[in-house]
């Protein structure tokens, strides 16, 4: 049954063909998400492995248990509900679980990510039943480097999210919760990009909680106490980065949904020592710097001619600000200064301007008071900028008003517009207004997924339809990463982003046909990881930073070398071997059980 298509590239370390060495048998073989298939096991494999008695008789295909789970599926009554049944399916059968959601994937990516996933996290006390993941406990960081370690040795990870859970998908402080989208971003490398689910690692940091409502809720399952911050935290950080480095030397690690105050900071500090990457800083500036050169493709206007205003400067915010800069200096040759005159930060003060107090991160961006009227409001700075681009990263609901979009759409026939703040219900706009409000104009992406909107846009006013972009870090995340395991990069350099960039743009379906939609759709995610995590790796041997040395020059080799490793949810033939002889992995004895390389 596992895929029997020769390897061009012979052995590779993750190539995940031939059987799998397992010494598990009996219930304890079906109580192993890896190495159990259910109803799939072959007559010999029963025999081998004493199923017999514990299996009914009819062996049945992968695809006849697809068909089954997702008739199990639809009977559940609500978005979370089917949530929490495919967390349990994930718990039992994890082949079967990826087969399913690559065969949905569209249908199910919203239930697995956001918005469903963050209704998950707000529920995760309530709906917990096994832990998925690694707990740090900030009191006790002589623990860090035991804990981790339960998750293997130095070759078993390549894949580490990381979260402290200070700002999830949007909703804010969900404290120990936030292990769920450590959880839910790996289960996208996986999907979207192959990343072995067994060699991937969530963590949560768990530093407290500011959430009032968790520390009031018995059944929290996190620490009752308020967020450690300063020196403790810090350390607290250091003593993991330095642990998952010396027990897992060769994996890349993914911060996710850090506060505010965090997030850069952390990803400053560690960016020219280690592999690592923010989503929300960095993942979100790639996708939505390649949504925006498919609009200006669309609509014919130019990066350069560009006036960008974005309302909400956080860790998102000011991360789609950077990589927006960083492309308008390179393409007119010009310093990150000049070009940042081009970007207008709005946060709760309104303008960021030389009067306001403001980061580190936000100084760049500040314009002149002289200039502007106190907290000026985004209304005024649309009438006085004429900006082509609007992006919201505010989590404000409806911030982009009617008269907002029309005073922008007056000076700019082909309005820019991405409500990117998650989930749907945070949106600062919702797609069918922005077109209604352009008749039809406006290019449109959004954070969360929409449904297509019809109006009467079409020639003599006949009913279109309008395909809205989802413009979500979950386009770009899983191929960079990928991309950086593959070349086992020292170091995740700009010039590899811009890369990533590169790879999903030159994929927009925009490119073809002006009226299609922004980024590439769902269904083509693994097809987009391909080519973000080729345009990756030939950057990152570019810089020198690529430590892997077998990575094939001849870009079809490349393109071949990066399928062969990655993973599919297929079933292996299982080999048995003696417990005696087992590798940790084959018997099932790590934190997760590893594949039998
Ligand atoms: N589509 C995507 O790929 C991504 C979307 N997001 C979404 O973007 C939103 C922001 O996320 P982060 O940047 O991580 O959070 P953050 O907390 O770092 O940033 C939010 C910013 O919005 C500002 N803000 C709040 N109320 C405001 C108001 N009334 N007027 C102006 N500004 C206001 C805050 O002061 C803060 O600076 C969330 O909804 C998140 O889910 C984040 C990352 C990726
Ligand atoms: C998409 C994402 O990373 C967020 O909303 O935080
Ligand atoms: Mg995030």
């Amino acid at each position: 049954m596992g895929s029997t298509k020769p390897s061009k590239f012979g052995n590779l370390l993750l190539s995940t063909i031939g059987p799998l060495d397992c010494a598990l048998t009996g219930t304890a073989i079906l109580n192993s998400p890896t190495f159990n298939k259910g109803s799939a096991f072959t007559p010999s494999e029963r025999r081998d492995f004493n199923l017999t008695g514990l299996l009914p008789a009819n062996e049945q295909s992968l695809e006849h248990q697809v068909e089954r789970a997702y008739q199990q599926y639809l009977s559940r009554s609500d978005d979370l509900a089917k949530n929490t049944f495919l967390t349990s399916l994930k718990d039992q059968n994890e082949v079967l679980y990826f087969k399913l959601l690559l065969t949905h994937l569209k249908e199910m990516f919203s239930v697995v990510y956001t918005p469903t996933e963050g209704d998950a996290i707000q529920n995760y006390s309530r709906l917990f039943r096994r832990p998925e993941g690694c707990f740090l406990d900030i009191n006790h960081p002589e623990n860090v480097e035991q804990d981790l370690a339960l998750w293997g040795g130095p070759d078993d990870v390549d894949y580490i999210c990381v979260t402290d859970g200070e700002e999830i998908l949007g909703i804010g402080d969900q404290g120990v919760g936030g292990i769920l989208i450590s959880g839910a971003k790996l289960t996208l490398a996986s999907l979207c990009a192959g990343v072995h689910p067994n060699r991937t690692l969530p963590v949560v940091i768990d530093c407290g909680t500011d959430n009032q409502d968790l520390h009031n809720d018995e059944l929290y399952l996190g620490l009752h106490q308020n967020r450690v911050r300063g020196k403790q935290y810090d350390e607290f950080i250091q003593t993991f980065v330095e642990a998952a480095r010396k027990l897992f030397p060769r994996a890349y690690i993914h911060f996710e949904d850090f506060g505010l105050r965090n997030a850069r900071r952390l990803l400053e500090l560690y960016r020219p020592k280690i592999a690592c990457f923010n989503d929300d800083v960095q993942g979100t500036g790639c996708v939505t710097l390649a949504a925006i050169m498919a609009a200006l493709h669309a609509s014919g206007q130019k990066l350069s001619n560009s006036r960008m205003i974005i309302f909400g400067a956080g860790s998102a915010g000011v991360g789609i600000a950077d990589q927006v800069r960083d492309a308008i200096a390179a393409e007119m040759n010009i310093s990150h200064e000049k070009a940042s005159q081009q970007i207008w930060l709005i946060d709760k003060p309104g303008l960021l301007t030389s009067k306001i107090d403001v980061s580190d991160a936000q100084k760049m961006y500040v314009k002149d008071a002289s200039e502007w009227s106190d907290n000026a409001s985004l209304l005024s700075v649309v009438k006085q900028v004429n900006p082509n681009i609007l992006i919201g990263t505010s989590t404000v609901p409806g911030a982009f008003t009617e008269e907002i979009v029309k005073a922008m759409h007056e000076n700019c026939p082909r309005p820019i517009i991405f409500p990117l703040s998650n989930p749907t219900r945070l949106h600062e706009a919702k797609p069918a207004d922005l077109l209604r409000w352009t008749n039809g104009q406006a290019l449109v992406a959004t954070g969360s997924p929409f449904d297509p909107v019809t109006g009467p846009w079409g020639k003599d006013g006949k009913d279109i339809t309008i395909e809205i972009a989802e413009c979500n870090n979950s386009v770009v995340f899983p191929g960079i990463g990928l991309g950086c395991i593959l070349s086992r990069a020292k170091l995740l350099t700009d010039r590899m982003l811009v890369a990533a960039v590169q790879g999903v743009a030159s994929l927009s379906p925009t490119l073809k046909d002006p009226t299609a939609t922004l980024l590439p759709d769902v269904e083509e995610v693994r097809t987009v990881s391909v080519q973000v995590a080729k345009s990756v790796i030939q950057a990152a041997v570019e810089e020198g930073v690529a430590t892997e040395k077998d990575i094939p020059s001849d870009e079809h080799d490349l393109e071949e070398w990066i399928r062969e490793q990655m993973w599919n949810p297929e079933y292996r033939p299982l080999r048995l071997v003696k417990m005696e002889d087992a590798t940790r992995a084959a018997k099932g004895e790590l934190g997760k059980a590893m594949p039998g390389l």
